[in-house]
């Protein structure tokens, strides 16, 4: 049996065990080849800031590692590249993403979330996750980068499709991915004809004036951010918004006192933070991580999720605590990969949850079961059931 058996189902339980047994383990990775998994919180830390642990996949060693395989120009991201090609493009986008950019989508992403509330009407039942908690981040992520409101609902469709496969239509991961290529190709090619005031035409601003990004790192950075800054954030609203709903004297206080939402925010990304084994790194030589020592080119898994639950770093972890110190948590990671959207990703966490819980003074768990995806790249809900009323 796999010591990563159970993860879907039990992720804390399974970690516990883990972090228990042994500083790192020997799984099946989510490509099904022998992966390192690192739970402990020290470990998971240090592990991330360590520049031997390489993000860029040609260190794997043959036949370690068999990731799904994108095309070039929506591979050349980000989180498949080490310094210094990660730093030229690292200091690129944050110059286009400011926190001027972020600031400035508050308002807007205030309004997203009420004209999404209204469209529920005064009282009834709802799938909080398809009329609300998606919704939101898919419109502000467009809106940031530009994306007309035609493509939108494919996008859900095709990011959906790749975070959790379906294993009875092998094909539609391959179709999803050759159908986000030639929505990219055509977007590029319409900002350049008619630039706007957004981060995409900022990208190609930047991407024409001289040969500092290439075309490929260019379309993939519109991939990354459009697919980093959709999925994680509907996780972690709706992952959120379970929490409060099964912790009601939380949800109380909470509600008494909204000015607490930003450091609850922190806490629902501890708690139940979406990178539940997100994270892969190959060492580049042989580390030893938390006192076993991993071969060069083999894969290794750090897991927030393990991580941000680990009883030496936080007491109690497996309890929701709105007033703990969540200082350190690794939920938006660590190092020089530490998550780019993380403004964004709090800010829009902490709007949805405040126009919520203004909206519905009642608000309950529907009678329909909760149901988590099938999948182990990250936590979340397939669908959240409630009832609400004004
Ligand atoms: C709650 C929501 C989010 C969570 C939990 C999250 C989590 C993370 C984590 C854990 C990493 C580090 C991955 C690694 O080290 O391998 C990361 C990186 C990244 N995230 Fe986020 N993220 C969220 C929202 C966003 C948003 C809204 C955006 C964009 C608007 C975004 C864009 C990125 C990018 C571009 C990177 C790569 C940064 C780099 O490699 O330098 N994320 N995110």
């Amino acid at each position: 049996m796999d010591p990563a058996d159970g993860l879907i189902d039990h992720p804390y339980d399974v970690y516990r065990r883990l972090r228990e047994t042994a500083p790192v383990h020997r799984i099946a990775g989510t490509d099904g080849r022998p992966a390192w998994l690192v739970t402990r919180y020290d470990d998971v830390r240090e592990a991330l800031a360590d520049p031997r642990l390489s993000l860029d996949k040609s260190r794997a060693k043959e036949g370690n590692y068999k990731g799904f395989a994108l095309p070039p120009a929506l591979d050349a991201n980000l989180l498949n590249m080490d310094p210094p090609d990660h730093t030229r493009i690292r200091r690129l986008v944050v110059r286009a993403f400011t926190p001027r950019r972020v600031e400035q989508l508050r308002t807007p992403i205030r309004r997203t979330a009420d004209h999404l509330l209204d469209a529920l009407g005064p009282q009834g039942t709802t799938d909080l996750i398809a009329s609300y908690a998606a919704p939101l981040p898919i419109t502000v992520i467009c809106d940031l980068l530009g994306v007309p409101e035609r493509h939108r609902r494919d996008f859900r469709v095709w990011t959906d499709t790749l975070v959790a496969p379906d294993p009875t239509r092998p094909r539609a991961a391959k179709e999803a991915v050759a159908a986000m290529l030639g929505f990219f190709t055509e977007l590029l090619a319409d900002k350049r004809e008619a630039p706007a005031d957004d981060l995409l035409s900022d990208l190609i601003a930047v991407r024409d004036e001289g040969d500092r990004l290439g075309e490929d790192e260019l379309m993939s950075l519109a991939f990354l951010i459009l697919f980093a800054g959709y999925e994680n954030t509907v996780q972690l609203i709706g992952n959120a918004v379970l929490a409060l709903l099964e912790h009601p004297e939380q949800l109380a206080q909470l509600r008494k006192e909204p000015s607490r939402l930003p450091s609850a925010v922190e806490e629902f990304a501890r708690y139940e933070g979406p990178a539940l084994l997100a994270i892969r790194r190959f060492p580049t030589k042989d580390v030893t991580i938390g006192g076993v020592t991993v071969p060069a080119g083999e894969t290794v898994l750090l897991s927030p999720s393990a991580a941000n639950r680990d009883p030496a770093r936080y007491p109690d972890p497996d309890r929701l605590d709105l007033d703990r110190d969540t200082s350190g948590h690794l939920a938006l990671g660590h190092g020089i990969h530490y998550c780019l959207g993380a403004p964004l990703a709090r800010a829009e966490t902490e709007i949805a949850l405040a126009a919520l819980l203004e909206r519905f003074p009642d608000l309950v768990l529907g009678e329909s079961d909760v149901r988590w995806r099938p999948s182990v790249r990250a936590r979340g809900l397939l669908a959240l059931p409630v009832t609400y009323s004004q």
